[in-house]
């Protein structure tokens, strides 16, 4: 049961949103619904019976990095591809999915921190401009219903701005702080200290500050509206089916 199969045969892709009534799935379940090759077959939320996502070819997942793995798991044994925007994934998790898919073939999985074009470019330019500054911070912004902090993007960022780092033989950002209240100078993800915001009024920002003599770069990405996710993810669900294995991030499909 693969989308190839299914458009061979002239159908929409059968598509199931988990976490169908939170903020993002809300959104997904429109955006899908709106779309004239994909046909929305189970909207699935906390306490719903999972067993209703059988129908789908992909299923989209939305929920909460304490159940996202169960779920992939019951996906992947049932030969189902998946869309994953749910945060949480660190390598030992991923390790896990790719183990999982071993034997499956014909089953995609995508994993993306983050499904806005904008916030993908972001995150490119940020690698890119990694090697040229000796100092780096990330300060992510969201709205205070957030679980996690810091953001799965914001995470993402400072592994590809660590790896960069290292490949240009650069050591840790000069800082002489030997007295801090704990937390004022952020979290260490991968050694790049990160910095978590959370306010009402806001939904999706980040800011990647570089510094080096006389000068810093600010690479700055907002999202406004959860609409801003819809394109990534529904280009996502169209091409996973022919993407057996596991694709981290957007940046191959587009
Ligand atoms: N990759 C990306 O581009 C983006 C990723 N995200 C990430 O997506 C995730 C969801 O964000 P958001 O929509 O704001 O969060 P919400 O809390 O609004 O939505 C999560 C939904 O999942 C439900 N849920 C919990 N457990 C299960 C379960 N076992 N099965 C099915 N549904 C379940 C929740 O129900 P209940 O409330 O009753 O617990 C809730 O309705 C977060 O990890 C967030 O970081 C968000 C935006 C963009
Ligand atoms: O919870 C959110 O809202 C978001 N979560 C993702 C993350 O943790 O990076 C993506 C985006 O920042 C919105």
């Amino acid at each position: 049961m693969t989308d190839e199969q299914g458009k061979r045969r002239g159908g929409p892709v059968r598509v199931g949103v988990l976490g169908a009534r939170g903020r993002m799935g809300v959104e997904v379940c429109r955006a899908v619904d709106a779309a004239d090759d994909l046909d929305l077959v189970a909207t699935i939320d906390q306490g719903d019976d999972l067993s209703v996502a059988a129908g789908a070819q992909v299923v989209v997942d939305f929920t909460t990095p304490d159940v996202v793995m169960d779920n992939l798991r019951w996906l992947i044994d049932r030969g189902i591809s998946v869309v994953v925007g749910t945060s949480g994934f660190t390598e030992q998790r991923l390790d896990q999915v790719r183990g999982w898919l071993a034997g499956k073939p014909d089953v995609g999985v995508l994993i993306a921190p983050n499904f806005g074009i904008g916030a993908v470019l972001m995150m490119q330019f940020a690698a890119k401009a990694a090697r040229y500054f000796e100092s780096v911070e990330i300060v992510e912004q969201h709205h205070p219903r957030k679980l996690d902090a810091p953001s799965g993007t914001a995470t993402h960022t400072a592994r590809l701005v660590a790896r960069a780092r290292a490949e240009a033989g650069l050591g840790p950002s000069p800082d002489a702080t030997t007295s801090e209240v704990p937390g004022a100078r952020g979290a260490h993800v991968d050694g790049v200290r990160v910095h978590a915001v959370r306010a009402t009024g806001l939904v999706a920002h980040q800011e990647v500050l570089f510094g080096t003599t006389g000068e810093t770069l600010t690479i700055r990405h907002d999202s406004y509206d959860r609409a801003s996710f819809m394109p990534g993810v529904l280009l996502a669900v169209r091409q996973v089916p022919q993407r057996p294995g596991l694709t981290i991030g957007l940046d191959p499909l587009l």
